[in-house]
């Protein structure tokens, strides 16, 4: 018969009845670990999780009250809440072993015992062990879920061919398990692509929980990402999941990674090379199952070069790596995404008559996006909430007109881009002649003869 994966730990001085449970569990259980001293229950619970606990409720010789075991019951309850315990008893002692029931024992076996009946009161036990532990990952779980669903999903608009190799490597990684790296500026849709990875592998009925680093303080950091135990510090109220447990089984999006402090990344090693997590004030090591994306706006590998990112870290992200384009590198994809967000946004707020007029949708092509997606798509929010009009024209759009790179007409005269940056530095200088010369790398003097020639 194949052996239930879970650990038991008995605990009573008596050699014999040690070794009859021992004897007994083993052939229902993968580990049984046996301890004659209940003194060495701090640091067995210190270090090792157990999914049931057999408790004798009499040690010290010729002691029969049984309050020594109800003692040991409390403490073991105050290192671990959720433990599940099973006092044994004699048979005098039911009063009392009910009495412990009311501390929260999970159930009592009378000695001397039946084999049956000791399995069945330890495999009910350890099944209510795994329920808890299942109601509180689906608790978690849930909590981060609903968060994630306020926001509604969006399909991944684009046709250019640097979209369409995203594309391709999405569909061609998403079912395996390998670590992703996506790279891209702020706006350009990596969290996008992630949950598409997400949505496309094998774990897509369980949980993505998002971390976005850069808004976790330093301080909080291992609280968040792998928990901690009732008690760890002071305003540790309870046991608390960290990201990691709860997005075992399903995939961990980290989110701005470029911004780790050294110390920070030693840790993340650490917990992505052994696969399990310390939770704050504990021992005992947590497994964690995820696939782990990571994201940043960050230049990942000069980080690298100047030592402010650990090399060994980035090779255990980047086992598939994705670049996600700029906007501004694939204008082919403007006007696609301006209708996708045209459409939204006319339904939204019932102006559905609205069109993009051709000026406006070539002035959106010709602008230079520093927010990528996110900015157009909220450049059309705006636009249609402001418009007046059945067409959205160019003046419904309020950019900043300095950032447009008119990429298709762009000037190679010298003269005319030597003029025209001069100009730029003299009103970025707001007319300090000292300032403008030194930053275009000109003499002042020259600087006043270019300002001649071209008439400024
Ligand atoms: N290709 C796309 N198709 C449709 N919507 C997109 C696309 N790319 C980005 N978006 C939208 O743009 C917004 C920003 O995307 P997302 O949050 O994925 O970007 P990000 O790169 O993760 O940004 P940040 O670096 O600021 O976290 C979202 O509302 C997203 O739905």
């Amino acid at each position: 018969m194949k052996k239930v994966k879970g650990k038991i730990l008995i605990i009573d001085d008596d050699p014999d009845v040690l070794h009859t449970a021992r004897f007994v569990l083993k052939t229902q259980f993968t580990d049984i670990i046996t301890e004659s001293d209940p003194n060495q229950i701090n640091y067995l619970l210190n270090h090792e999780r157990f999914d049931v606990i057999l408790l004798d409720m009499n040690y010290t010789i010729g002691e029969t009250s049984g309050r020594e075991g109800l003692n040991w019951l409390e403490h073991i309850l105050q290192i671990n809440p959720a433990q599940n315990v099973v006092m044994i008893t004699a048979y005098g002692d039911i009063k009392l072993a009910v009495e412990t029931m009311k501390v929260g024992a999970a159930d009592f076996v009378v000695k001397p015992w039946e084999n049956e009946k000791l399995i069945a009161t330890v495999y009910a036990a350890f099944n209510h062990s795994q329920s808890k532990k299942e109601v509180e990952r689906l608790r978690s779980k849930q909590e981060h879920l609903s968060k994630a669903y306020a926001t509604p999903e969006t399909e991944i608009i684009g046709n250019s061919s640097a979209m369409k190799e995203v594309f391709a490597t999405v569909k061609k990684v998403a079912r395996t398990d390998a670590n992703v790296l996506i790279l891209g500026e702020n706006g350009t849709g990596k969290e996008l692509i992630a949950k598409a990875l997400h949505q496309a592998s094998q774990r897509n009925h369980e949980a993505f929980i998002k971390v976005d680093l850069g808004a976790i303080s330093e301080t909080l950091f291992e609280s968040e990402l792998f928990g901690h135990v009732k008690g760890a510090f002071t305003d540790a109220k309870e046991d608390r999941l960290g990201r990691f447990e709860i997005a075992s089984g399903g995939t961990l999006f980290l989110d701005e990674i470029g911004n780790l402090s050294m110390q920070l990344q030693a840790k993340l090693l650490t917990v992505t090379q052994n696969r399990e997590v310390f939770k704050v004030g504990s021992n005992v090591p947590v497994p964690i199952d995820i696939r782990l994306i990571c994201a940043t706006n960050m230049p990942l590998y000069e980080l690298v070069v100047e030592k402010k990112f650990r090399e060994d870290l980035l090779y255990r992200f980047n086992t598939v790596e994705i670049r996600l384009p700029p906007l501004r590198e694939r204008p082919e994809d403007i006007p696609l995404l301006s209708e996708y967000f045209l459409d939204i946004y006319a339904a939204k707020y019932r102006k559905r008559n609205l069109k993009l007029s051709n000026t406006a949708m070539n002035y959106l092509q010709k602008y230079f996006w520093p927010g990528n997606v996110r900015e157009l798509q909220h450049a059309i929010e705006r636009a249609v909430i402001m418009s007046e009009e059945d067409e959205l024209k160019k003046t419904d759009f309020l950019l900043n007109d300095k950032k447009h790179v008119p990429s298709q007409e762009k000037n190679y005269n010298l003269d005319e881009v030597e003029r025209e940056t001069i100009k730029e530095a003299i009103e970025r200088h707001a007319g300090n002649m000292s300032r403008a010369a030194k930053e275009l790398g000109l003499g002042r003097t020259t600087l006043y003869r270019k300002i001649q020639k071209y008439g400024l």
